[in-house]
């Protein structure tokens, strides 16, 4: 089943499993990393992919894929609470800011990054470029347009994980037009700004990283606890009903 093409193993972008997905990927696995929450991360885990494809020892290279998966809404819950305590106009006027400019800085990473000897290198021996995935498009303040996040972060070669919501808005009153490196110099502009007035980048990173991480572990605990339940039961015969139901 891993060994199979569609199968990516998804590991948390923590600091103690960056080492692992260099060494997942250097077996030839695909990774799905999650829970990217800052860009300094973020490099880390690009670099973990191109460490893992450089000590794989196949020789074809494009049967390992990866996604690296950006967290986005959920960023500027956080740094708006922020720049609500803070309070001025000018912190006030970065509401709602934040997540998509440094989505739009992630982006210029990832170009940078997959690009140059090292990666051509790489590229020669049949790599792929790890995709950015945006992950937690769901507009989470009511007051921002429903296809906002969709809307803003449309470029080549990224996914973007979209709930019903967000998939429903956007297929009824979305725009469909080039918008992640329109306005990077804007992007920089906002990202150095919320800097500016005492907002650590990664501090918020790892309040977010520990807040999601523990809410993943719930749920796969709930799916253990509902599949061992059924073993128990040998309730096979309903074993296609998702484990996250009640049963
Ligand atoms: O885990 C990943 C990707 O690795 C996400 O795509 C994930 O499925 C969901 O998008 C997020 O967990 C949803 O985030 P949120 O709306 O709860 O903030």
């Amino acid at each position: 089943m891993v060994g199979s093409p569609c199968v990516y193993m998804k590991i948390p972008a923590t600091d103690e499993s960056i080492s692992s997905m260099k060494e997942v990927i250097s077996l030839g696995i695909s990774v799905n990393a999650t829970l990217i929450f800052c860009l300094p991360k973020y490099e880390a885990v690009i670099d973990a992919y191109l460490d893992g494809l450089e000590s794989c020892g196949m020789t074809d290279l494009s049967k390992v894929s990866s996604a690296a998966a950006f967290y986005i809404s959920r960023v500027d819950v956080t740094l708006d609470k922020k720049l609500e305590q803070i309070g001025t106009t000018e912190a006030l006027d970065l509401k709602g800011k934040g997540a998509v400019a440094r989505a739009v800085l992630a982006y210029q990473l990832y170009q940078k990054k997959f690009s140059g000897p090292r990666w051509e290198r790489l590229e020669n021996r049949g790599a792929k470029k790890q995709r950015l995935m945006w992950a937690s498009t769901n507009v989470k303040n009511p007051s921002y347009p429903d296809t906002f996040y969709v809307n803003s972060l449309i470029g080549p070669d990224t996914i973007s994980t979209l709930p019903v919501q967000a998939l429903q808005a956007f297929m009824d009153h979305g725009i469909l037009s080039r918008t992640l490196d329109a306005k990077v110099s804007e992007a920089q502009d906002i990202y150095n700004a919320i800097e500016k007035l005492g907002i650590d980048w990664s501090s918020v990173g790892s309040e977010l990283e520990h807040e999601v991480l523990d809410s993943f572990t719930k749920s796969f605990d709930n799916v253990l606890e509902c599949m061992q339940k059924k073993a128990k039961l040998r309730d096979f015969s309903r074993a296609y009903e998702p484990c996250f139901q009640d049963n």
